[in-house]
């Protein structure tokens, strides 16, 4: 095996402990769900009606930043309404056909969870269209002029879809969700609950005062948030006395490059390149992307939703722009009347939805 392969093997299995470690610690149910305070009241009247009524609920639809709980909600609706999830994503599903086979496997009252519904090619989105409102999908049989339609009635059933690019669905599948739930960033407050609820089902005590120094560090996200937890437990372990406490939250978020404010390699980079090598731009996606050598898409839809949260940068029609706190931030002096927005961009970073960022 080559070195490259071996190191892609360890990621494949590192990636398979951290997706373990993850589920581990997924509330199951609705009340055990921190935070999204709307979306769960939401949710929870119209699946409670649901359940009295005997019907499948309406479609939902999540959007939202990656980490934030979509898949976690997508399951404790199952499990509130008492049914399966049966679980695919847009891009497993090259094919109308390859749609059409889960949708005929379903059996009355599941739950089909679309995940990145957004990437759904467009053939499998039509035939969404005609599941999602009729329960009927009509198979092609055959090409070209002989080709016949057969249509095939299924059995009630709840799509739930994830979206972090809620802009990029098409109206007629926006349309045909009776339910589109917002998720937003977690504020500091209900990352420490979800650190302590996920500390206590690691088996292990966290001192409140290093859960808030997680918490505040974990960019309003809980998957990030218990991965942080995750780090400090190896870090107290190893290097300290098996107590997580405020220095040892420290002491790891320091290793593992953690900065005060949450950012991490990724966020530090896409902010270095805007500033050293841009000037603080204007810049565009794919430039700044190709800079620090990642795709387009994770810089969009994983670093720059919170770095545009915390008045980082900011979106112009022009490209991506440092604001003045950014440049504080990395310690450098900004320069004289470059692109800077005034007020360091803070006013972008109150009371924007994150799907109102993620459509601009
Ligand atoms: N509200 C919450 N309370 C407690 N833990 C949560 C909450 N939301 C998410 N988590 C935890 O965060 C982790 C990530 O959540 P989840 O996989 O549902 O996110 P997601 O939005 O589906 O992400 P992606 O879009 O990347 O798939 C889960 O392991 C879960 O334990």
């Amino acid at each position: 095996m080559t070195e490259a392969s071996e190191a892609r093997l360890m990621g494949a299995v590192a990636d398979d402990v951290e997706r373990a470690a993850e589920a581990a610690l997924r509330p199951k149910r609705l009340e055990e769900f921190v935070g999204q305070p709307v979306v769960r009241e939401q949710l929870s009247l119209m699946l409670r009606a649901a359940v009295a009524r005997g019907n499948a609920p309406d479609h939902v639809l999540l959007s939202g930043p990656p980490g934030l709980g979509k898949t976690t909600l997508a399951m404790i609706i199952a499990a509130e309404i008492g049914s399966n999830l049966r679980i695919t994503s847009g891009p497993a599903i090259q094919h109308a056909g390859d749609l059409a086979a889960v949708l005929s496997s379903l059996e009355e009252g599941e739950v089909l969870f679309i995940d990145e519904i957004h990437r759904l090619a467009r053939p499998a989105e039509e035939l969404l269209y005609s599941a999602m409102e009729d329960f009927r999908v009509d198979i092609v049989v055959g090409k070209g002029p002989g080709a016949s339609a057969i249509p095939l009635a299924l059995p009630p059933f709840t799509v739930v879809g994830a979206t972090t690019r809620s802009g990029l669905l098409p109206a007629p599948l926006r349309d045909r969700f009776g339910f589109t739930g917002h998720m937003d960033f977690y504020s500091a407050a209900e990352l420490e609950q979800v650190i302590v609820r996920s500390s206590r089902l690691l088996g292990v005590g966290v001192a409140q005062d290093a859960a808030a120094e997680i918490a505040g560090r974990s960019r309003g996200t809980p998957r990030i948030a218990n991965r942080l937890l995750r780090r400090v437990r190896d870090w107290a372990q190893v290097r300290g006395d098996g107590t997580l406490d405020l220095n040892a939250a420290r002491s790891a978020l320091q290793v593992y490059e953690v900065d005060a404010i949450g950012l991490d390699r990724l966020d530090r980079s896409v902010l270095v390149a805007l500033c050293r090598r841009f000037g603080g731009g204007p810049v565009g996606l794919t430039t700044l992307a190709a800079a620090v050598g990642e795709e387009s898409d994770t810089v969009e839809t994983v670093a720059e939703p919170y770095l545009v949260r915390e008045g980082l940068i900011a979106r112009t029609p022009r490209g991506r722009v440092a604001t003045v706190a950014a440049w504080e931030h990395l310690g450098l002096t900004p320069p004289e009347g470059g692109a800077l927005l005034p007020g360091g961009g803070t006013q972008l970073s109150t009371g924007r939805s994150t799907d109102t960022l993620f459509d601009a």
